[in-house]
């Protein structure tokens, strides 16, 4: 069985048999040695509204302001492109989280450092995108943020379209979030500043050696 529903073996056989890798000129190291940062996927997670997009970006602009080559992929914006074909079931989910973990590997091989924003709800997805990356290259940041803070927020108007059964398979209402057991960093953003919690992303980043302060 192939592990995407999307993935259809017999193509898949064929695929391996007459595709052959093709080495890159330039080196993965010879890119990063461009940059004064190593690359690595920023994987934020966390329920709707819990600050995924706006922690992204914020570390994006202070990590741009240390001249890191940088980019965010964000749930709702990759969803009108590459993943517009894709709903909220479980099965689009699990392949949306694969696409876009293909995708973070490409910009970490091209030696940038890529912040994701997915509420990626399930564990077994996220080990896969670990998987793909090299153990200090995968970053998993938990948004933690409690429902019922999330549903205050409510920025979009979701979760009370979803209260309201305008919205099925909502997450946190009625399709699952599994909690990270061990991300790299959790951060909890209830009653916090956006720019402390942003701060506590890019001191891990410098603590680990990944960015420095002479970028
Ligand atoms: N049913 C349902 N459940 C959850 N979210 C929904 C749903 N329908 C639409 N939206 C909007 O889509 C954004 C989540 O997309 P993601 O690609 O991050 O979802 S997932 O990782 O595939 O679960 C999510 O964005 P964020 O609020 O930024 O998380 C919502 O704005
Ligand atoms: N410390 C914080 N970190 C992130 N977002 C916060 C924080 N405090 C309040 N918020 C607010 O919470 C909301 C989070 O929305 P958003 O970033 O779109 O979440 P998500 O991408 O997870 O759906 C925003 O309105 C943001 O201003």
């Amino acid at each position: 069985m192939s592990k995407s529903p999307y993935i259809n073996r017999d193509v898949d056989n064929e695929k391996s048999a007459n595709v052959v890798w093709h080495q890159a000129s330039v080196s993965h190291e010879e890119r990063m040695g461009l940059n004064g940062h190593k690359p690595a996927v920023l994987w934020f997670t966390g329920l709707s509204g819990s600050g995924k997009s706006t922690m992204a970006n914020a570390v994006d602009r202070l990590l741009h302001q240390l001249a890191c080559h940088t980019y965010v992929l964000d749930g709702d914006n990759v969803r009108h492109g590459l993943n517009g074909d894709l709903s909220f079931s479980d099965r689009d989910r699990v392949e949306n989280i694969r696409r876009i973990g293909e995708v973070s590997k490409l910009f970490v091989d091209a030696g940038m450092l890529v912040l994701t924003a997915f509420i990626s709800p399930f564990r077994a997805d996220r080990e896969l995108v670990r998987s793909l990356n090299q153990a200090t290259q995968f970053i998993e940041v938990f948004i933690d943020t409690p429902l019922d803070v999330c549903e205050q927020r409510d920025p979009k108007g979701l979760y009370k379209k979803a209260r309201n059964g305008e919205i099925k398979q909502f997450t946190g209402i009625d399709s699952a979030y599994e909690v990270p057991v061990s991300p790299e960093l959790r951060v909890e953003t209830a009653g916090k500043s956006i720019e402390s919690c942003a701060q506590l992303v890019v001191d891990y980043l410098l603590e680990q050696g990944i960015i420095s302060r002479q970028n």
